[in-house]
């Protein structure tokens, strides 16, 4: 007999894993179609370098408020890599040292002149496009703002290789709202906008916060089950999965990321205001490398620039034999993060005592169910297509963290998105679909 469900829940990142949970909750029967062999998504913990590490997301903050909820309700816990006890980066070629407050201290003034004017723009980081003018500043790329600045070089190159690690991208790539909406987050702060999203990671990792969810759920989770296409109607749709499966369902919630979105072959076709977005792609294109090198090392933080294959560098454990740092770069062609003697190169820009033991990574911009890293978006990405990202197609509903309104391309996001799509979908289940 053809199955059927009341919901289909396209990805089991942490976005459809939120909206399984909510929609299981209130009695509706989901189904859960992932097209990888686990959940979770862009956010993965695995067992490289002889220790669990997160290939994807993996910091979180107490400002984060959608994470931080579900962080209490499982009573998971949270933990710091080792303070760096010394900081390098780049004068033009000339390698400086200092403290961690020293490097701060330096980028401090351009931050802070980068950043004076986010609160008059996005005055409700919840409900980003609130400035009715905001396209006006929508058009600016993050480079040009930050050129005009005129930052003596080696400011200019430390302000651009934070940014790299905040962004994952070639600066010119990407919206200057997106750094305005990340510090409207912290109120303004960007130093707490630096401590929320790269400092606290999950003790268990975000593998611990994926399960949590999933058991809570009791949703029907079938792994390695990629959908093919979906037709829909007013009435529901039927979707294909994996070897030819069918299922249909009176609501579809679709969680692929941004840059996938349109190689969904769904019929009727998707708006314009989701496609487009999609095939324009976000800004993000980096790379996230993990490196063991023979120790012990001081833990220590290293910026280089924007135009550096590895542009922020830092030891997240340190042992006594050895130390794992993290490290990301701006593009993920100009590095093999696999290639141990390619990485050791890219650390003698600051150090040539470092000898890499092994080095890991996943290449996400490869990846066919991700294909790009966390949201940054482009100029005017958020002004011409946010709201049509979110609303709902007919029986199709949307949950992502690319589209969610205040923690946008974060764990946090992700959460928000799906507990919003999981209401709307119980709120209206009674009555027909609008479009739009
Ligand atoms: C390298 C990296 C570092 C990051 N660092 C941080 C960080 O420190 N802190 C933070 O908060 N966030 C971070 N993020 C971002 C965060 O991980 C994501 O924003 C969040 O996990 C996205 O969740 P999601 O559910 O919206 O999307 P996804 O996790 O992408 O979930 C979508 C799911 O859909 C599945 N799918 C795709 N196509 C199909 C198909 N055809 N059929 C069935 N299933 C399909 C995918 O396999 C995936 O499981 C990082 C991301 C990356 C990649």
């Amino acid at each position: 007999m053809h199955e059927q469900t009341d919901v289909v829940i396209i990805g089991a990142g942490i976005a459809g894993l939120i909206t399984a949970r909510e929609l299981n909750r209130t009695g509706l029967r989901t189904v859960v179609l992932e097209a990888r062999d686990r959940i979770g998504g862009r956010t993965w913990t695995a067992h490289r370098l002889g220790r669990d590490v997160e290939m994807g997301g993996t910091w979180v903050h107490w400002v984060q408020p959608h994470v931080w909820a579900e962080i209490t309700r499982y009573g998971l816990a949270v933990t710091r890599g080792p303070r760096a006890e010394e900081t390098y980066w780049l004068a033009g070629d000339d390698v400086r040292r200092g403290t961690a407050e020293d490097f701060m201290r330096m980028i401090d003034p351009g931050m802070t002149r980068l950043l004076e004017d986010t609160m008059k723009w996005i005055p409700r980081p919840d409900a980003p496009l609130t400035v009715p003018r905001l396209a006006e500043v929508d058009q600016f790329n993050l480079q040009e703002m930050l050129d005009e600045l005129d930052l003596p070089v080696g400011e200019k190159n430390a302000n651009e290789a934070a940014w790299v690690g905040h962004f994952n991208a070639p600066l010119h790539l990407c919206a200057y709202t997106s750094a305005l909406r990340w510090t409207a987050a912290t109120a303004g702060s960007w130093h707490l906008m630096h401590q929320a999203s790269a400092i606290f990671r999950l003790t268990g990792g975000t593998r611990a916060l994926a399960e949590a969810i999933a058991a809570d759920a009791h949703a029907d989770v079938r792994l390695s089950s990629p959908v093919r296409s979906l037709t829909h109607t007013p009435h529901g749709a039927e979707i294909t999965y994996a070897d030819g499966q069918t299922l249909s369902a009176r609501r579809v919630v679709i969680t692929v990321p941004q840059n996938i979105l349109h190689q969904l072959d769904i019929t009727p076709a998707l708006p314009e205001g989701k496609l487009r977005p999609s095939r324009e792609k976000t800004a993000s294109r980096g790379v996230k490398a993990w490196i063991r090198v023979r120790g012990p090392v001081k833990p220590f933080f290293a910026y280089s620039s924007q135009h550096h294959p590895l542009s922020v560098v830092r030891t997240e454990y340190a042992g006594e034999h050895d130390a794992v740092l993290v490290a990301f770069g701006a593009d993920a062609t100009r590095i093999d993060v696999t290639d141990p003697h390619a990485i050791e190169a890219a650390l003698k820009v600051w150090r040539a005592d470092l000898e890499v033991l092994e080095a890991d990574g996943h290449d996400w911009m490869t990846d066919p169910y991700a294909q790009q890293t966390w949201l940054i978006q482009q100029p005017r990405q958020l002004t011409r297509y946010h709201r049509a990202q979110q609303e709902n197609t007919g029986v199709l509903h949307f949950a992502s963290s690319d589209h969610a309104n205040l923690w946008a391309g974060f764990i946090d996001g992700a959460v928000e998105s799906g507990t919003r799509t999981a209401r709307q979908i119980h709120t209206g289940w009674d009555q027909q679909p609008a479009t739009g």
